[in-house]
């Protein structure tokens, strides 16, 4: 029925202020303003309408997305919107598309990189559009390895030209988004060769098109990689491979903020550090740990909906079946999911503000957190994404067979998220230099106090003689206690890893044998960030009633489920007893309890609209069976009661007619 809020039940059932803890989630009111009505102002426009994408082909599909992308350009300049507003508006469209990649990756590497004269020239073209960019770094033969890459950018000091060229069929520029069909443009980064020499990668300014009939240039070969997995979400996106056959550029088209070439064909460092570069990759990783918050809330949101709508098995007396959230199975794969949503909001939020802190000690050359900066951020990015990928694919599950289907949401947003993993640092690679930090952070411990995030590695030697104190499971409830844990675990590994490296002959064969040692190492570090991240913020003010302490809950719940899952880490290390790691498990049934009452209202909190979500399983109202049933009438295949074949290829099987039939 129609206006009938099925959910309406477990709405009462909150113990705690919904509106505040919206603004929680959102970071600040205004904050909460900004997205909200983007939101809804996507949601209200047919032209964002996204529930017909998965039947599309791929030109039409293309199409689809090149004119939403052209409406919210217009819907940007009409409106006046500020940047933080089209970017929330390009968001919740919700479609992969080549000005993600202008915006995001073209007019960052432009800021960052361009010296102030280069970016008088290209910055307002970008920024009006009247250029549209692209970031060409991964080539068909290399991708995680940048020295590796093969593209040449040769001096020419009688033309005071670049000339680009793909020597090999691996050197061509592959996954570049926009390359294919859209940019005019990409920033490529290629070996920069003067007089035979080889002056390290870098970046080029490549007009790709034909600003006056968007043809490809001569000598430069483009076209699109193919389709990607899923059905609508990524293949939204041109993804592009070009090859260059010495293709040539101005001098003044190299990205030259750090390095530059002079006219004579020099090659010269500016005063501007290297390390400036690092910061444009922190503020990018710290926005992709907040879409995993995003994407992670978004699956949570549907799983737990259905999950109070859906019923199965335990009728009593022909009372109805008992609803799924209730069960303890349900709830032990649900809310550690939901948990981990929020803990990865409040862990982007607070990498919003170590980006401004590091940003302000760039601008005085002052390198001191950088390095533990840029671990920081490439640990939480992989921590965050696998996570975030494994938690999707989960709440399908979580969501039975009406999961699979396309209409639940859940199949497109795992397609669309996953490659998180790979892109802006592949999971594994980072994580591998989170390794190096620690190792250099342990080993350096005799000269040097670790700051910030890696500060408790400072107290190696205390935490690997502590064990831990509690003796109930209420002892858990403790954020001393649960720090403590994360801490000498994480301590424990890293320093036992740094000294079987000191067993080897030399420290990069050491590195090598015992890389997945280093991964696990590096996995602790970065759970100990966002636990306590998560803990830190409770001890700030947050308002609303109720809210603190249902993110307390919350709180336990993440670090406990993490503590349980990683067990054999904490027992190993000898930080835990079996009885110990047994109470926290205790804990976590209790705290499970304590969230079931306020798990509708939680995902509330995330102010998703039906729109965003576009699942049939976890729409507001939680009406999921005329909805699933609707969006089912609606495939193409129920256009008509016989469709296309049955009389070719069906009926002749049936009359045995077969051997007579044209197939
Ligand atoms: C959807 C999508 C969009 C993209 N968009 C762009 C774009 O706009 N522009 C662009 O330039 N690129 C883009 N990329 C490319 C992306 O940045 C690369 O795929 C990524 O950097 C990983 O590199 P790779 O594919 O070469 O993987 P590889 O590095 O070849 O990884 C393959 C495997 O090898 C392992 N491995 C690699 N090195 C090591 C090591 N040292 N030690 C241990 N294991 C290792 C990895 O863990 C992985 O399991 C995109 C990719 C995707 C999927």
């Amino acid at each position: 029925m129609e206006g009938v809020d099925y959910l309406g039940d477990e709405r009462n059932k909150a113990q705690f202020d919904v509106e505040a803890m919206k603004v929680a989630w959102a970071g600040s009111p205004e904050a909460f303003e900004v997205c909200d009505r983007m939101a809804k102002l996507v949601a209200n426009d047919p032209v964002f309408e996204k529930f017909s994408k998965p039947m599309l082909g791929r030109k039409e599909l293309f199409k689809n997305t090149l004119r939403k992308a052209a409406h919210a350009w217009k819907l940007f300049n009409d409106l006046h919107l500020t940047e933080e507003e089209a970017k929330w508006l390009r968001h919740y469209i919700d479609e992969p598309n080549y000005t993600d990649l202008h915006w995001e990756m073209f007019v960052p590497a432009l800021e960052g990189q361009c010296t102030e004269e280069q970016k008088k020239k290209w910055l307002p073209l970008a920024k009006t559009m009247q250029i549209i960019g692209t970031y060409a770094q991964t080539e068909l033969g290399h991708g995680s390895n940048v020295q590796g890459l093969e593209t040449t950018a040769t001096f020419d000091r009688q033309t005071e030209e670049f000339v680009i060229h793909s020597p090999t069929l691996t050197s061509s520029k592959w996954w570049p988004g926009g390359l294919a069909k859209v940019a005019t443009h990409a920033i490529v980064y290629a070996r920069l060769i003067i007089d035979g020499h080889f002056h390290g990668v870098n970046g080029f300014i490549v007009q790709i098109r034909s600003l006056e009939d968007h043809s490809p240039l001569p000598g430069i070969t483009v076209g699109d990689i193919g389709m990607k997995f899923g059905h609508g979400t990524y293949n939204t996106m041109d993804n592009g491979v070009a090859k260059f056959d010495h293709v040539r550029i101005p001098r003044d088209q190299m990205l030259m903020r750090v390095s530059q070439v002079t006219k004579e064909g020099k090659y010269v460092k500016s005063n501007v550090p290297r390390q400036v570069g690092y910061a444009t990759m922190v503020s990018v990783r710290q926005t992709i740990v907040a879409d995993a918050s995003k994407a992670l809330s978004r699956a949570v949101c549907i799983a737990t909906r259905y999950s109070a709508v859906r019923r199965q098995f335990g009728s009593r007396n022909g009372g109805p079946e008992t609803q799924v959230i209730d069960y303890k199975t349900q709830q032990n794969r649900l809310f550690p999911l939901l948990a981990s949503a929020f803990a990865f909001r409040f862990a982007s939020n607070w990498l919003k503000s170590l980006y401004t802190d590091l940003k302000q000690r760039l601008q005085v050359n002052d390198f001191s957190t950088l390095p533990e900066a840029h671990a920081c951020t490439a640990g939480l990015k992989s921590l965050t994404t696998a996570a975030t990928a494994e938690g999707i694919e989960e709440c399908r599950k979580l969501c039975g067979g009406h999961g699979y289907l396309i209409s639940s949401g859940l199949p497109e947003l795992f397609a669309f998220y996953v490659p998180a993993c790979t892109y802006e640092g592949e999971n594994v690679v980072m994580l591998l230099q989170v390794a190096r930090f620690l190792v250099k952070t342990v080993s350096d411990l005799g000269n040097k106090q670790p700051v910030g995030t890696a500060a408790y590695l400072g107290r190696v030697a205390p935490l690997t003689q502590k064990n831990c104190v509690v003796q109930t499971a209420e002892d858990w409830l403790n954020p001393g206690a649960i720090v403590e844990a994360f801490e000498a675990r994480a301590a424990r590994m890293a320093a036992s890893c740094c000294q079987r490296l000191a067993e080897y002959k030399s420290p990069e064969e050491g590195f090598a044998e015992l890389s997945a040692d280093l991964v696990e190492a590096s996995l602790a570090h970065c759970q100990v960030i966002v636990v306590s991240t998560f803990i830190r913020r409770l001890q700030q003010d947050i308002p609303g009633k109720g809210v603190k302490q249902a993110l307390e809950v919350l709180c336990y719940v993440y670090a406990l489920f993490l503590l349980h899952k990683h067990q054999g880490d904490f027992l190993a290390t000898g930080y835990l007893t079996p009885k110990q790691a047994s109470l926290a498990n205790d804990q976590l049934r209790t705290l499970y309890s304590k969230v079931r009452p306020n798990a509708i209202a939680l995902v509330d909190s995330f102010n998703h609209t039906d729109h965003y979500l576009s699942s049939v399983l976890g729409c507001y109202d939680g009406n999921v069976y005329p909805k699933l049933y609707e969006a089912a009438m609606k495939d193409p295949l129920n256009d008509s009661d016989i469709p296309d074949g049955i009389r070719q290829y069906v009926q002749p099987i049936l009359k045995q007619k077969l051997h007579s039939a044209k197939l």
